[in-house]
């Protein structure tokens, strides 16, 4: 049975020197507090055997991938990127291709159906129980369609704190051939990362379930300051 434990709770504060205490009281609030919303029948994968989720959030360019793919490595999550589904259905035969494009390239978020039913296929086609959910959900409804369709909260949301300036230079210098990687979609997005992301993680921030880490320095020093917090995790299966 897969079961979610948060033991040794002083080792758990140990880690975290560089933590302010506010936050302490945060992150111990989020692992030691779960709401399961009741599933809608048939939709649902929650119970006894849901996975152990963690949703990252950030502008563009706050870091989001490059911290997951340190985490996964170093903590054995399965990193599941909205943005990478997203682009391989685009560039897939998929009826939605065109459409999805057409939302990337103008800074705007996918319905939330077609994106929470590419994570749900990630989610379940996978062997492990413990994901990183990356840039996600973006909106408010992404949430909400979320939690009804997997018929969960996330066990705690990292969210990466960056200046919009650096986040523009570090999308602007990003050189992944993406087709929002310019400067007028990025103005856009940040547009739309204030107005409709920023509102999910003051969510789950009155939830307790918000962790904040300071996405500036180099990606070493970064990922000094996500390490305890995923250190911490006692998960048992
Ligand atoms: N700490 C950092 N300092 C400088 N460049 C970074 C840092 N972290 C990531 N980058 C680079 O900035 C770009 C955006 O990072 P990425 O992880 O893709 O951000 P996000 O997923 O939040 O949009 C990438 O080219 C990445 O290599
Ligand atoms: O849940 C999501 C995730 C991404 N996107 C779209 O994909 C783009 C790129 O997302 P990604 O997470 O790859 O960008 P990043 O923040 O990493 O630069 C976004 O601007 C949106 O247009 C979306 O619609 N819904
Ligand atoms: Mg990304």
């Amino acid at each position: 049975m897969w079961r979610r434990r948060f033991t040794s709770l002083p080792l758990f504060f140990s880690h975290l020197q560089q933590v302010r205490r506010a936050d302490e009281l945060k992150i111990c609030q989020a692992f030691c507090t779960e709401t399961v919303k009741p599933p809608v029948e048939g939709e649902s994968n929650s119970g006894r055997n849901s996975p152990f989720v963690a949703f990252v959030l950030g502008g563009p360019g706050s870091g989001k991938g490059t911290q997951c793919l340190k985490i996964a490595e170093t903590f054995g999550f399965d990193h599941i990127g909205a943005g990478d589904l997203l682009r391989k259905e685009m560039h897939s035969d998929s009826e939605n291709g065109a459409m999805i494009q057409k939302l990337m390239k103008e800074g705007s978020i996918a319905p939330s159906e077609v994106t929470v039913k590419l994570i749900k296929k990630a989610i379940e086609s996978a062997e492990n129980r413990k994901f990183l959910i990356d840039g996600f959900p973006r909106s408010e409804e992404n949430r909400v369609a979320y939690e009804r369709i997997i018929g969960a909260e996330p066990n705690f949301v990292l969210f990466f704190d960056c200046p919009e300036e650096v986040m523009v230079k570090r999308v602007l210098n990003r050189n992944e051939g993406r087709v929002d990687d310019n400067e007028h979609t990025v103005k856009e997005r940040l547009k739309v990362y204030k107005a409709i992301t920023l509102p999910v993680a003051n969510h789950y921030d009155k939830k307790g379930k918000l962790y904040k880490v300071d996405g500036t320095g180099t990606q070493e020093e970064i990922f000094e300051r996500v390490r305890p917090i995923f250190a911490s995790l006692r998960l048992s299966t």
